[in-house]
């Protein structure tokens, strides 16, 4: 099933001159300036599908050289299989072990997604030109994504390009229900000066589920129809702004459209903000979309927004006068417009957030709504429009 029916039949991408089995990326010359290199954070709970994911990309044509890192030791699957176990125990000092692998791909493991590991990896540029990292079932992207979403550092040779998220559909509601084997799973929300042992919980499910840009859910051959619609229905409601696909095996229809290339983070169009506003749903007891829409700002007010922003993101509390209960953002997503025609693109992850003026002018002058998406805990509360509306009319 194709929850999004808007587009078929997309072509395939080709690089210029590849047209057999063997595609040939030349690597840029020393002094040339070198293009970022995308890196895709694959994500899933236990046993989702996500080194079949992998497979299954390595051995399809895409035209590119793909790293695949992979932080888990001790699977069995294919991919692992090939890799040499001598430097299980010290990733950090030695060299990463590559694998080659089929289309010119090639595979690195490391123990710890660290910084290290990846300046590592980016010193053997022109050996390939995107990077996959799968992390363990268990591991909350939102830890992992800052890391790659930097403006200096390694953001200079790395950018994140998207976070995929693969989904169980036969156990992704006991995951998120009942948080089984999930030992992060909590009940609190926020720190730990302010237990809340009664509210709903907050799984690693969840967090991999608001996280996302993409997700599969795969192993649609392991439940019925109606089960599936439940499913997407309950996804739906955590993550509004994701897109969603339905897989077996995890074989994606386009690599390019679910997967590779999505610049998810670089681009905030009015179609990725549309599925959010289709109104609020309470289906997840933990997790829900909300999106607020208000009148264009003026240039004078984007401090003020900015405002609104930092002490939401950074200090877990809304300015001005409004009562709110706890909340915790995971994902944040806006186009703002302001009144001379500008519009500014706002991303973000987590306390990490990023606001750009977009570079074609926006809709007419002035005439676009203004939109900001939350993702996360305790997102669906009013307190956040009026704190908003309060915080730009302030002086
Ligand atoms: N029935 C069915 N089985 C699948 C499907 N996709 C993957 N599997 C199987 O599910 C098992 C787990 O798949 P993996 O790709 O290893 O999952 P993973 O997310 O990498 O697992 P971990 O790394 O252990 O968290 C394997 O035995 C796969 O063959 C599917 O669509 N349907
Ligand atoms: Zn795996």
């Amino acid at each position: 099933m194709d929850t999004d029916s808007s587009d078929e039949e997309i072509p395939v991408l080709v690089q210029p001159g590849d047209d057999d089995s063997t595609p040939e990326l030349v690597p840029a010359p020393d002094d040339t300036p070198v293009e970022k290199v995308p890196i895709t954070i694959i994500t899933g709970y236990l046993g989702a599908g996500k080194t079949t994911l992998l497979n299954y990309i390595l051995t399809e044509q895409h035209g590119k050289k793909i790293a695949v890192i992979l932080n888990e030791f001790g699977d069995t699957i294919d991919i692992e299989k090939q890799l040499t176990v001598s430097d299980a125990d010290s990733t950090e000092a030695k060299p990463i072990p590559f694998v080659p692998l089929a289309n010119g791909c090639i595979c690195c493991s490391v123990k710890d997604v660290g910084v290290a590991a990846i300046e590592n990896l980016m010193e053997q540029r022109g050996g390939f030109d995107y990077i996959l990292l799968e992390t363990t079932g268990l591991a909350d992207p939102g830890n992992i994504a800052p890391l790659f979403w930097l403006d200096d550092g390694l953001g200079s040779s790395i950018f994140l390009d998207g976070i995929v998220t693969l989904v169980d559909a036969k156990n992704v509601l006991k995951s998120l229900d009942e948080g089984y084997g999930d030992e992060n799973a909590t009940k609190d929300v926020g720190t730990e000066h302010d237990h809340d042992e009664h509210g709903p919980l907050l799984t690693t499910a969840h967090l991999q589920i608001s996280h996302a840009d993409v997700i599969l859910i795969n192993k649609v051959d392991l439940v019925s129809e109606q089960e599936l619609s439940v499913v997407v229905e309950r996804i739906r409601s955590i993550n509004g702004l994701a897109r969603i696909e339905t897989t077996t095996k995890s074989q994606v229809p386009q690599l390019e459209d679910f997967i590779l290339d999505l610049h998810a983070y670089d681009e905030v169009t009015e179609a990725d903000l549309k599925f959010s506003s289709k109104g609020h749903s309470h289906i997840d007891p933990t997790i829900s979309t909300s999106t607020i829409t208000f009148p264009s700002i003026t240039s004078s007010q984007i401090p003020k927004f900015d405002e609104f922003l930092r002490t939401m993101l950074w200090e877990d509390t809304l300015p001005g006068n409004v009562t709110h209960a706890r909340f915790e953002i995971h994902r944040l997503k806006g186009r703002i417009s302001v009144v001379d025609g500008k519009v500014l693109l706002i991303q973000g992850v987590r306390n990490v957030y990023d606001m750009n003026e977009a570079k074609g002018k926006g809709g007419e002058s002035g005439q676009e709504e203004a939109k900001l998406v939350l993702i996360g805990r305790g997102v669906d509360q009013p307190a956040f429009r009026e704190s908003l509306i309060a915080t730009l009319a302030s002086s």
